[in-house]
């Protein structure tokens, strides 16, 4: 595992946009197979995309040849309801980029049958050649996507149910009124994550602290769903100072040396 520390979410926004955007002209370079990427919604990536965006407009990048699916969405919303994640995506990424609309792919919450709605997604992820990189951010209780604490470390896309903590946490993008958060999810598992080839996770805050030093220092175990990237043979963690807060000076001390020789 790599732990990249910047100063700040901007910083480290910058960083994992830049390494998205190498990554995808890396593959381009050898095949026109396309790039297939992992994508999340919240707070955390919205500095990732703004770069995207900007590389783009700067004609440094094309999303042309990009395939993207994303992590999750809410059972029971309408797809344009403001807080949904088919309205987050265009927001703040497609309606910006030049990814043809054939190519995204976010579960539908409002599909007749949901369990079927999971398995074709698994499916066309696979008809897709697998994830090359899968980005995505960490609750507050180390979920990661919508894989609350004690999620199988080998699921699959499927439908979830949040835990208290998720709705109380995500009721400040609904009027802060849990009532009208949805109480189910539909989500990649963890195994669909750690199947990508790359796994980008990023913890900005100190509100995220805990769940990165249990996911860096903690056992691997289903109570801290970030821990399963411990396990992953190309997972990077990108945080800032004030997620890193809570590690040991000695884990924080290697990881930052580890960088500075990578660089050499
Ligand atoms: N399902 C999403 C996660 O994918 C996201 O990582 C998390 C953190 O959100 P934020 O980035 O706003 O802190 O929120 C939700 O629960």
């Amino acid at each position: 595992m790599r732990l990249i520390i910047e100063e700040n979410d901007a910083k480290a926004g910058l960083w994992t946009a830049r390494y998205i955007v190498a990554r995808i002209k890396e593959k381009a370079a050898r095949t026109d197979r396309p790039f297939v990427l992992g994508l999340p919604t919240g707070s955390t990536p919205v500095e990732t995309y703004k770069e995207l965006v900007r590389l783009y407009e700067a004609g440094e990048v094309s999303f042309r040849n990009v395939v993207t699916f994303n992590m999750d969405e809410y059972v029971g919303i309408p797809e344009d309801h403001p807080e949904s994640y088919h309205t987050f995506m265009r927001k703040h990424f497609f309606d910006h980029v030049d990814v043809p609309a054939a190519n995204i792919h976010i579960l539908d919450g409002n599909a007749p049958d949901l369990q079927k709605e999971c398995e074709e997604y698994e499916r066309k992820i696979v008809a897709a050649g697998g994830i090359d990189l899968f980005l995505g951010g960490i609750g507050e209780d180390g979920h990661i996507a919508f894989n609350e604490p004690y999620s199988s470390l080998v699921s699959r896309t499927r439908v979830m149910t949040l835990t208290p903590e998720t709705v109380a946490v995500n009721s400040r993008f609904f009027d802060n009124d849990v009532n009208k958060v949805p109480k189910q999810a539909m989500s990649v598992g963890v195994a669909t994550i750690m199947d990508s080839h790359e796994v980008i996770i990023q913890a900005f805050g100190h509100k995220k602290a805990r769940a990165l030093k249990h996911g860096v220092e903690g056992c691997y175990s289903h109570e801290w769903t970030i821990s399963a990237l411990q396990v992953h043979p190309a997972g990077i963690i990108v945080a800032d100072e004030a997620a890193v807060g809570e590690l040991k000076v000695s884990t924080y001390r290697y990881f930052r040396e580890l960088e500075k020789s990578e660089r050499l």
